[in-house]
């Protein structure tokens, strides 16, 4: 009898062990810096042994994996409404209920209602509409979604085809739909949930056409939930991931709705139809920066999941010789590997330091815009619309990477890395189009220059545009130079610098041969693109090093992450060499010492590369992976998690006697 078993040993993997016996610092302490102190970290904690005490939790996994994509949202809603009554029931603040829904890490059905919904009618309805819409929606008596993109329409928000005329006869707006790419595509917990939806339309009163403002539109019957008169609503089918959501169409056919369902704080159209705006012309767009703002942190989360992942199963693996008369290494022992892992984990901190240097600043201007102080909206519009595009962007890019890295069981759904791919993925595309979120900072950051070659001075995050490029000189003169962080933050702002200064003259001069604006503006977009990368990979070295210099926490912690930031801002470099020497913010020298020190800085970092994973503190259930659970168990897990699985039930599949057994009884009859 074999004794090959699935069952999961209850000691830690040695190799593993091993590995957390060596680290250089205290786990703990990091992550009570990553969590934001004690107390917070002790909360999280308490809330996750409430939440997976629940078995539900836990075969809400199983459902994930192996059921249908009706049966996944099922189970999708009922955890929703799961999280939704214990947030009644433990009157969780809003802090608590975030952290609860970090905790959980994927998406739930109902999800748009609070990412979303909520936060529009916060920033987009007048109190009296707060007091009856939101209070509904925080007491999930309606639950509603954000229905802005449409079949043709995701980007230009001027193209957006839906129509609200306003009617004074009846005091109402009359909704429509008027052709097949006006309707409503993608918005999350359209097709089945919501009962509600913020729709955003093109405002007409008396023939004229006001812009894009936001409406509520009732979709289903509060009773027995079936669609109302005038609205067609369905899911708009399967997705590469994210599919316990249900993203929607919505087609509105001479819908009728009451004047006071349009949102009116940002503008008012009164009874006789009178329109009159209050604030900036974008103040309607105020849900898309926050989420864009959430966007980072999102990022920071897939990037350090992925890295847990890696790391902890490149420790437990095992793979051909080093030494030909050692064991098999841990492949975590191979520099390449370690090539292929730790810019993931440096970036992982990276994003961490950057998220919450915006998330600071969209706190502090949101609260400037709540007293009718608008002058941060640009910069924070532009700001945020870089970092989202560039965290998103090289976070999925780095946790495909790290799949790769675990070999062939990385391809593996019980691996967790492919899902956290798919989910992830759509980062680049919602809340504005990467490509297209860069091009408005990139439009900022011309402006900027430009005032500043007129003699402005400019302050926030693009001041050193006021910079004179001839008082530039590398700062790193010596090998041991480029270990200073304030020297390779200089070289990061000296490349954007340079890459600003270069498209802003091309632009310039295209336009002063006579190409029209727009013509000189596309000519140049590849490079205004990549002036707002290395502006924005700028801004996130700056926030890295100048997070860990402001941390009050033991040496040997400060020391590890200075190792990683450097290594993160050394690896930078080295990939995009091209880039640092073209606008010669490093020499060939330099450049040789800069790659001479990412690659010695991996053997730095690899005796602490499990520890610093194991302080982002993620529990098992939320990462979700075989191969990156803590006990570093990842053979047993991976065998364990073939008996959730539907092929694996009886001995014999069905397809056997329907179509194998009677092709092989041919095939053994036949004479050929
Ligand atoms: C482990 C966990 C994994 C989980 C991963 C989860 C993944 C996430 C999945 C699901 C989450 C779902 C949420 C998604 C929800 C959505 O996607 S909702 C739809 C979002 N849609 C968009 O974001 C549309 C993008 N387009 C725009 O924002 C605009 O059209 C535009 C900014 C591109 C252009 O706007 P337009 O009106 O045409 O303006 P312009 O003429 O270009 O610019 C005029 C000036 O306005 C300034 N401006 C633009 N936007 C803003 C703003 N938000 N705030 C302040 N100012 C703004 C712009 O800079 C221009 O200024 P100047 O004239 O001074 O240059
Ligand atoms: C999973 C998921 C969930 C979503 N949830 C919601 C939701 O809840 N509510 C909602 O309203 N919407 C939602 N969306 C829609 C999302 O916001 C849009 O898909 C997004 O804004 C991009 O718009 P688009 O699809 O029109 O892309 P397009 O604009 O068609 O982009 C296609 C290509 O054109 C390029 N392009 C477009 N314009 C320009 C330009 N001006 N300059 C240069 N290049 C350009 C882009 O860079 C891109 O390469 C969701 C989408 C997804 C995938």
């Amino acid at each position: 009898m074999s004794e090959i078993t699935s069952s999961i040993p209850l000691q830690i993997n040695p190799d593993l062990q091993e590995e957390r016996d060596k680290a250089s610092f205290n786990v703990t302490e990091l992550t009570h810096i990553i969590y934001g102190g004690i107390e917070k970290t002790k909360k999280r904690k308490r809330l996750e042994k409430l939440l997976f005490s629940d078995p539900f939790f836990q075969e809400y996994q199983n459902v994930r994996a192996f059921g249908s994509r009706s049966e996944y949202y099922a189970a999708s809603v009922k955890k929703s409404t799961k999280i939704f009554k214990l947030r009644r029931q433990h009157k969780w603040t809003d802090e608590e209920y975030e952290t609860v829904l970090d905790i959980c890490h994927d998406d739930l059905a109902l999800t748009l209602h609070h990412t979303m919904f909520i936060p529009a009618l916060e920033r987009l309805a007048t109190e009296d509409q707060k007091s009856k819409w939101l209070t509904l929606a925080k007491q999930y008596k309606i639950i509603g979604t954000y229905a802005q993109t449409e079949l043709g329409h995701g980007t230009y928000l001027q193209g957006l085809e839906t129509t609200a005329t306003y009617d004074p006869q009846t005091r109402e707006f009359v909704m429509n739909t008027p052709t097949l790419s006006a309707m409503k595509w993608w918005p999350g917990s359209l097709g089945k949930s919501s009962n509600h939806a913020l729709v955003l339309a093109t405002l007409i009163i008396s023939g004229k056409k006001y812009g894009m403002h936001p409406f509520l539109v009732q979709l289903r019957s509060m009773d027995d939930h079936k669609v109302l008169p005038g609205v067609r609503v369905g899911d708009i089918g399967a997705k590469m991931g994210g599919n316990s959501v249900d993203n929607g169409y919505l087609i509105l056919d001479n819908v009728r709705i009451p004047r006071n369902n349009m949102l009116m704080k940002n503008a008012q159209v009164s009874p006789d139809g009178k329109f009159v705006t209050r604030g900036p012309s974008k103040a309607n767009y105020a849900t898309m920066m926050l989420i864009r703002v959430q966007i980072c942190t999102m990022a920071y989360q897939v990037v350090s999941s992925g890295a847990t992942i890696g790391i902890r199963y490149s420790a437990v693996r095992r793979q051909s010789k080093l030494d030909p008369q050692d064991r098999e290494p841990k492949i975590l022992e191979y520099q390449t590997q370690q090539y292929k892992i730790f810019p993931g984990l440096a970036m992982s901190y990276a994003f961490l330091f950057a998220s919450r240097s915006l998330t600071r600043k969209y706190e502090e201007a949101f609260a400037e815009i709540q007293r009718g102080d608008f002058k941060s909206l640009p910069e924070l519009h532009c700001l945020s619309s870089g970092l989202k595009s560039f965290c998103s962007e090289h976070s999925v890019r780095q946790v495909e990477i790290i799949r790769q890295s675990c070999g062939g069981h990385g391809y593996l759904n019980a691996a967790g890395l492919g899902m956290l791919v798919n989910a992830a993925a759509p980062m680049i595309t919602v809340e504005g189009e990467n490509t297209v979120m860069y091009l408005q900072l990139a439009r900022y950051i011309l402006k900027r220059f430009a005032g500043a070659m007129s003699g402005q001075q400019l302050d926030g995050s693009t001041s050193y545009l006021s910079m004179d490029p001839a008082t530039y000189v590398c700062p790193v003169m010596s090998e041991t130079d480029c270990r200073n962080l304030t020297a390779l933050c200089d070289i990061y702002r000296y490349r954007s610098y340079m890459t600003v200064c270069r498209v802003a003259r091309q632009v310039q001069h295209d336009m002063e041969s006579d190409m029209p604006q727009h013509v000189a503006i596309n000519k140049n977009l590849v490079d205004l693109v990549r002036a707002a990368k290395a502006h924005s990979y700028y801004i996130v070295v700056k926030d890295f090093v100048e997070g860990v210099d402001a941390l009050v926490a033991s040496a040997p912690v400060i020391k590890v992450l200075r190792t990683l930031c450097c290594f993160y801002a050394a690896h930078g470099i080295a990939e995009y060499s091209g880039d640092f020497l073209e606008s010669e913010a490093v020499g060939l020298h330099q450049l040789k010492w800069i790659k001479n020190l990412q690659v010695s800085l991996l053997g730095e970092i690899r005796p602490d590369a499990v520890a610093l994973v194991d302080a982002f503190d993620y529990h098992d259930i939320t990462l979700s992976s075989a191969l990156g659970c803590y006990d570093g168990n990842a053979y047993e897990r991976l065998f364990k998690s073939t008996e959730n699985d539907p092929m694996n039930k009886e001995e014999v599949h069905p397809s056997y006697y329907q179509y194998l057994k009677p092709f092989m009884e041919e095939m053994n009859k036949s004479k050929l």
